[in-house]
């Protein structure tokens, strides 16, 4: 059995670490780490645990818990994971960090960006993103995986067939991303009280969100050149989900079935990779508890653009369930393993 820590189990993206590794068959839960909530039962934080978690919370105590766990997973706000990372740690137990500490690899960016120090930049250039299906073979070696966020994944795994394959003009992409308020955690902030979100979608961090310059950097990789493009996301009134709406400019004329053959030659072979029929568009509800990323594009011979969609639940592979799945590769065990979870409708 695989032994594994969770810091920040008590936030969504830590309690859904919590239910996929409680289903997992090769894993066992050993600590579930808080900052607010030691010494409390799990199950009373989250009830959906009743009778299932009988274990307290346990502080965020990295060292002891590196000694105990195969691996640990920090899935916790910006800088944390970074201040605690060192040789003794990463000598002791595989970590899979689901924050944004070691996803971008130039520091300056992501102090930028983030507006905070990095503590621990010597690790970012050893850290592997990972993005499974793009670089599952470097996964498999890590002891430190950047997992990555919800939009970004999205974002990336629609665009980088056509990017990679030299489709798109890159200085013309536009994304146009939309959220349910479980992306925003669950700490309490008033902009996303009831009453602040229900019946209403709003933009934020127009021009300036912090994932713009990661899904940049990863179609950069992808490309083979610089990718500057426009990021928008919005705030919709659902739990879960992620929905991105891309468009850019083709750089030659192409039919459907060449796009598609594109899309297959990458992604037919991939699990959770879904890319739909011919006008068939992807809905978060069609993805919401499980860790597929649905896809489709149409191509618009009026304006000569591409419009790519993709969607997946921000939870489970925009989070927890492609820290799972890094967690499998790094492993060897089979890359589903414990994530064939159907996704869930109504
Ligand atoms: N929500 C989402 O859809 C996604 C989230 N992520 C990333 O996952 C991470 C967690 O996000 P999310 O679950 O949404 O956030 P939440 O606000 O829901 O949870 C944050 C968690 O971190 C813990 N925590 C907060 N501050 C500290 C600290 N100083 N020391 C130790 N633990 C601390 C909290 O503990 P306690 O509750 O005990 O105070 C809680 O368990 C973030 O980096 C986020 O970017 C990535 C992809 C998607
Ligand atoms: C709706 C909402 O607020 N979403 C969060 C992103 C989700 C997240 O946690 O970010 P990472 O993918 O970087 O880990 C935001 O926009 O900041």
């Amino acid at each position: 059995m695989i032994k594994a820590g969770i810091i920040g189990s008590t936030g969504y993206a830590g309690a859904e670490l919590a239910r996929l590794l409680l289903g997992h068959p090769d894993t066992e839960i050993i600590w579930y780490g808080s900052r607010s909530y030691v010494g409390q039962e799990y199950a009373s934080v989250y009830r959906n645990m009743f009778r299932i978690v009988d274990e307290k919370c346990l502080d965020d105590n990295m060292e002891e818990l590196a000694g105990q766990a195969d691996v640990v997973f920090t899935a916790t706000p910006q800088g944390l994971c970074a201040s605690l990372v060192n040789d003794g740690i990463l000598s002791g137990t595989k970590i899979v960090d689901l924050s944004a500490d070691f996803r971008i690899k130039n520091v300056e960016t992501y102090e930028k960006w983030y507006g905070i120090k990095h503590k621990s930049p010597e690790y970012i250039q050893e850290a592997v993103y990972g993005l499974c299906e793009i670089n599952r073979e470097d996964v498999k070696q890590a002891r430190l995986v950047a997992n990555p966020g919800c939009y970004t994944t999205c974002s990336i795994l629609t665009l980088y067939p056509l990017v990679k394959e030299g489709l798109l003009d890159v200085s013309s992409i536009i994304i146009d991303a939309k959220s349910g308020t479980s992306g925003a955690g669950r700490s309490a902030k008033t902009a996303n009280l009831f009453c602040e979100v229900n019946e209403s979608i709003k933009a934020y961090s127009v021009a300036a969100h912090r994932h713009t310059p990661e899904i940049e950097e990863q179609l950069g990789y992808a490309g083979g050149q610089p990718v500057l493009l426009n990021f928008t996301p919005h705030l919709v009134p659902m739990n879960r989900g992620i929905l991105i709406t891309a468009y850019a400019k083709l750089l030659k004329k192409v039919s459907y079935d060449e796009v598609k053959e594109v899309y297959d030659q990458y992604y037919a072979k991939e699990f959770f990779i879904r890319v739909l029929p011919k006008e068939v568009y992807p809905e978060t509800r069609w993805v919401e508890g499980s860790n597929f990323v649905d896809m489709n594009f149409k191509i618009d011979e009026r304006t000569g653009r591409i419009i790519a969609i993709g969607a997946l639940d921000n939870l489970v592979k925009g989070a927890a369930g492609q820290a799972v799945q890094n967690m499998n590769l790094m492993f060897g065990l089979p890359e589903n393993t414990g994530l064939m979870q159907i996704p869930m409708f109504p």
